[in-house]
């Protein structure tokens, strides 16, 4: 029996209605394999938390989390309670910086049963690589001042090493899929950090003779996820432009609360943690209509990340058969509640 050891953070708003969710779809997963165990230890760091302990994790929860095989979260932030900059970077940034979980891997993809929003949805299956540990989401700069001569900056930080490995992982993951890598530049208007963003990418490119490269201005491609999303194999992006592409990416599948990720530590020193693409969504919360999948097929990379892609294709495929059957949340047009869509794919695995 393979145990895998699960450290869960629902944490707020829908997070605490979809992470159920998921659960009861990875144990039945579990079940279907058959030689696989998981062992879920629940952790209630949040908003509500912070209210109560003035931070929103104990000082040494890091600590806590490193023994774990992986992290599962919902989402953080709820801001009528707390300003989403401490939430978010107390709790969700603060995992991703100190485990060293350097990508963030979203896909998107046109999914059967799923009214896109776009004319002409020709079959598309992209995948961002988002710069996770760096660029525009920093901590560098200050205010000063306040009133008529206050003063706020902020500081993008590209290194040369962050900048590469983002690239190399894009490399890599084409050269596994349809060999092509697009780099999401802004050179034009960012006069320091985007031409070296092009330079890192022209001379790592090199090492990739076989990988087919394109480099597009952010707001072209933008334009052109919903216009073409099926010239995309892998696009690698900044820690921003990589944040916005993947809640569009989200919006061209039919639902951002479809779309999932996984914050990979590639050093092995620390667990990766893997959370969907969405937010808290606090205008939904409490209705029992989140739209669990984001969250389920989180778990399915999850799953992939273990080694155990069969068993996670399985869910996937099982995914897009409850979309095709036409359960689903209000978000993809349907009118099923969180608990209905989790029961169907549940009852569907366990047919397989
Ligand atoms: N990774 C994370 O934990 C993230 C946290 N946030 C936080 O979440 C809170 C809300 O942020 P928003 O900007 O409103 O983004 P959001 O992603 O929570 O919601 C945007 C819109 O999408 C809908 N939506 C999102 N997930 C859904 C799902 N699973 N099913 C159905 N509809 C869904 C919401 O109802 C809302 O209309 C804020 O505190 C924000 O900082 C936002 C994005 C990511
Ligand atoms: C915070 C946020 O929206 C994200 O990292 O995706
Ligand atoms: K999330
Ligand atoms: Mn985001």
């Amino acid at each position: 029996m393979k145990k895998f050891e699960i450290a869960v953070i629902p944490g707020d708003g829908i997070g605490k209605e979809v992470v159920p969710a998921a659960l009861t779809v990875l144990n039945t997963a579990a079940e279907v394999h058959g030689g696989i165990r998981f062992d879920f230890t629940e952790f209630p760091w949040s908003c509500d938390y912070y209210l109560k302990h003035g931070q929103m994790m104990p000082d040494d929860g890091l600590q806590i989390l490193q023994g774990f095989d992986a992290i599962f979260l919902g989402a953080v932030g709820n801001p009528r309670l707390v300003p989403d900059h401490i939430s978010l970077w107390g709790l969700l940034i603060k995992i991703r910086r100190e485990f060293e979980q350097v990508i963030n891997i979203r896909p998107a993809k046109c999914f059967k049963g799923l009214c896109s929003p776009l004319v002409n949805p020709n079959d598309f299956d992209l995948i961002v690589v988002r710069e996770n540990s760096e660029g525009e989401y920093s901590e560098v700069g200050g205010r000063i001042h306040r009133g008529e001569d206050e003063l706020a900056i902020q500081n993008a930080v590209f290194t040369r090493k962050g900048t590469e490995r983002a690239m190399r992982y894009a490399f890599e993951l084409a050269q596994k899929r349809r060999g092509h890598v697009t780099s999401a530049t802004k050179s034009n208007g960012i006069f320091h950090s985007m031409p070296f963003w092009d330079e890192v990418f022209n001379e790592v490119k090199q090492d990739y003779p076989d990988v087919a490269t394109a480099s597009i201005h952010i707001d072209a491609l933008a334009a052109f996820f919903v216009t073409r999303p099926q010239m995309f194999d892998v696009i690698v992006a900044s820690n921003l432009f990589g944040d916005i592409l993947t809640d569009l990416g989200g919006a061209i599948m039919g639902s951002i609360g479809i779309a999932p990720a996984a914050n990979i530590n590639l050093n092995g020193k620390y667990p990766s943690m893997f959370e969907p693409v969405h937010g808290s969504a606090p205008d939904i919360y409490g209705k029992g209509i989140a739209n669990p999948i984001g969250q389920i097929w989180t778990a399915k990379m999850m799953l992939d990340h273990f080694g155990e892609e069969e068993l996670g294709n399985k869910i996937l495929k099982v995914i897009e058969e409850v979309t095709e059957a036409g359960v689903k949340t209000p978000d993809m047009g349907g009118s099923a509640s969180t608990r209905e869509v989790t029961g169907e794919i549940c009852r569907r695995l366990k047919a397989l």
